[in-house]
């Protein structure tokens, strides 16, 4: 059974003892969009937030609610309108080599070879040949296309493409992974097999990960923690500790569909279901 220490719902934080430092942190986040007619739009408000280096944080919450924009202003995309945002204790002022992003939609550069999809971000950080292509073969190794370095994206399935945008962002080393909907586009079975790849790579990496999902089963396969969204403003109304829930986390145990139940009830609920 899934107990209240194992789903740790932090309303109120965690005692100071067991809370890491942070490497994302939030203060009273809102950001509003201007529009060119109407009212302006308040994407996410009073977002307070603290995410420990190694965490893997899937953020939920129903359609149009700011999960988006939340990543998008972690990835200095996007400025905060009120409230701080700082990484590794800087206050985030835009994109940064630190912050890798993943997109939906691969966003390779077609022009490119795999390898140099790879070396893309290590060559506009002046990194020398050598170096560019063994860190790059690393990474490419990591996600299991070393034999696919020559390739052009073109050549590529769904999945391919994924592994290749996760090797790049991974390729500078960020302290930060930001994945948004990363694997909305592709088949179930290429779904599951990314996942598993992506909890691999976070075990060998410890990379701290904000991924963003509209898939509930998808959210407790990956997360150690698990945040729930409003509906817009956004604003965080669950935040669920997994760390106690044992992996591989099968859609079967009742474990999972208690949870499961739980989230799309909140869900449901902000959506207005
Ligand atoms: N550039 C923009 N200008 C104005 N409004 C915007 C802009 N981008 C997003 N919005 C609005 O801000 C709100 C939050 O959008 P966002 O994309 O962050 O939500 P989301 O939770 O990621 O949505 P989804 O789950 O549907 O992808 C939505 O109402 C959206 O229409």
């Amino acid at each position: 059974m899934l107990d209240a220490a194992l789903l740790h719902r932090t309303v109120a934080p965690p005692p100071a003892a067991l809370q890491a430092p942070a490497l994302i942190e939030c203060q009273g986040l809102r950001h509003t969009y201007a529009a060119r007619s109407g009212p302006d739009v308040v994407a996410i408000e009073q977002v307070d937030l603290s995410i420990a280096a190694g965490e893997l944080v899937c953020l939920l919450g129903p359609s149009g609610c700011g999960k988006t924009t939340l990543l998008n202003m972690v990835a200095g995309f996007l400025p905060p309108t009120a409230g701080r945002l700082r990484v590794g204790g800087q206050d985030v002022r835009g994109p940064s080599p630190d912050r890798g992003v993943v997109f939906q939609d691969y966003s390779l550069f077609p022009w490119l070879t795999v390898q140099g999809n790879v070396e893309f971000g290590l060559r506009m950080a002046g990194v020398p040949a050598g170096a560019r292509a063994a860190t790059a073969q690393h990474h490419l190794t990591l996600v299991g296309l070393e034999a696919a370095a020559s390739r052009y994206p073109f050549e590529l399935s769904g999945g391919m493409k994924q592994r290749v945008a996760i090797a790049r962002a991974l390729a500078t080393d960020p302290s930060v992974l930001l994945m948004d909907e990363p694997f909305a586009a592709l088949d179930a079975m290429t779904r599951a097999s990314l996942q598993a790849q992506l909890l691999d790579i976070q075990a060998r990496t410890r990379k701290t990960v904000l991924f963003v999902t509209h898939n509930i089963g998808e959210a407790i396969v990956l997360g150690s923690r698990i945040l729930v969204l409003s509906a817009r403003p956004g604003r965080i109304v669950e935040d669920i500790r997994l760390d106690g829930l044992a992996r591989p986390r099968r859609r079967s145990s009742p474990e999972f569909n208690r949870l499961y139940e739980r989230l799309a009830a909140a869900i449901g609920a902000e959506a207005g279901e």
